[in-house]
């Protein structure tokens, strides 16, 4: 008990409005940084150089942390009309590793069936099935005349599979798991959004070796800027993928592609197919349809609509099949020019050290052990005019 205030013994005077103020000025702004960043980190949108701060305890179990690669990279950010997104804070260099995951869910390419997904959700770690369930979807498979709270506290079981499902359609990849083809969900990766043909600036690769998913900067790319990749392929015209985008994925694609103006619309419409086109007049050579020196003059058409189009996805594999048909008809030059170029562009799409770039390093460097060298007729194909 406080002793009896006596004359010996005065009360303690009361604290003075400045103290107080003080105290206040100390608390409420600290109490308000907290709740922010409680809300951001809800959010998914806390800046990269907070998050290692605040989220590291949950983190470990949704991420490898030896392999987060994209703290310094990019945050993740509300952009009007897209939902969330990647921005870059800091530039990116034409074939930088920008993300680098492990799937927190897979499960069997195809319809998801809910004997299929439930036990693989069983299985999910609570963070996990946190993070699976913060991600976008834009359709439910609900059955005819029924209905579903998906945003109830606590989940049916049945409400759970179908946000579950519409959250994989949505987001999921396609992977290679154990030689059959696979759905991978990826938490980090799932925050990009989509643009077409040269208006993306990230192309991913599945490895097979370490089971992870590896993203690579296909351009330069410049601090503040969107990291996009393409859901569909691009190379169709506007009207195409404005269709499958608005039908798969629920949104009007408004990327710098589909919006060109009228008439540089046409004009992208008119280039974009012929891929396609060249592509398929180059394939007549495995046939032995058509020579090797037009073999080549089609891939370097192809390559001369990388270079109008702006969309250099696939330079690698194109280069890659040019250097094969100088190969087989022991031009070794330029085979040894394709191959340049086809470890160069795969080496940005797909990673330095990733198998189809050392296999085509390994092939340069042992040209003359090649075991299709010169076995068919010899000729000059002709290398790249770059
Ligand atoms: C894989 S998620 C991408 C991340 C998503 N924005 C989010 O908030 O989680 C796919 C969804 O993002 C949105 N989205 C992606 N690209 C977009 C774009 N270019 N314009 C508008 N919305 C887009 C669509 O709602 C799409 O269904």
């Amino acid at each position: 008990m406080p002793p009896k205030p006596t004359a010996e013994n005065p009360p303690e005077p009361e604290q003075d409005l400045p103290q107080q103020m003080s105290f206040f000025w100390l608390v409420v702004p600290l109490l308000v940084a907290l709740f922010y960043a409680w809300y951001l980190q809800q959010n998914d949108a806390m800046p990269a150089v907070l998050s290692k701060l605040f989220r590291s305890g949950e983190e470990s179990d949704l991420y490898d942390l030896r392999i987060l690669t994209d703290r310094t990279i990019f945050d993740v950010v509300d952009l009007k009309g897209k939902g969330k997104g990647l921005i870059a804070i800091r530039d990116i260099k034409q074939g930088e590793l920008v993300i680098q995951e492990k799937p927190i869910l897979t499960a069997p390419d195809g319809d998801i069936a809910e004997v299929l997904l439930n036990p693989i959700l069983q299985n999910l770690t609570s963070a996990q099935t946190k993070a699976l369930l913060s991600l976008s979807y834009t359709h439910l498979k609900t059955e005819k005349d029924e209905t579903v709270n998906v945003n109830a506290k606590n989940l049916t079981p049945r409400a759970r599979y179908l946000l579950a499902e519409g959250i994989i359609t949505n987001n999921a990849v396609g992977i290679n798991l154990n030689g059959q083809h696979s759905l991978g969900v990826f938490p980090r990766m799932a925050r990009l959004n989509h643009a077409c043909a040269s208006g993306y600036n990230l192309a991913y690769a599945w490895r097979d070796d370490e089971g992870e998913l590896r993203i690579y900067a296909l351009k330069d790319i410049k601090e503040g800027e969107e990291l996009l990749i393409s859901y569909i392929d691009s190379r169709r015209p506007r009207k195409e993928r404005i269709e499958k985008l608005e039908k798969t994925y629920g949104f009007t694609c408004t990327c710098p592609i589909c919006s060109l103006p009228p008439e540089e619309s046409e004009k992208s419409d008119e280039l974009l197919p012929q891929f396609t086109l060249f592509y398929t007049d180059f394939a007549q050579w495995y046939k032995g349809s058509i020579t090797g020196k037009e073999a080549i003059q089609h891939i370097r058409k192809i390559w001369q609509l990388t270079v109008d189009t702006g969309y250099v996805r696939e330079r690698g594999r194109w280069a890659q099949e040019a250097a094969y048909v100088a190969t087989v008809h022991g031009d070794e030059t330029s085979a040894r020019q394709w191959l340049r170029l086809a470890i160069e562009w795969m080496g940005i799409e797909t990673g330095i050290d990733s198998v189809k770039t050392t296999n085509l390093q390994f092939t340069l460097d042992n040209l003359q052990e090649h075991p299709e060298l010169a076995s068919r007729e010899v000729m000059d194909v002709g290398g790249p005019i770059l």
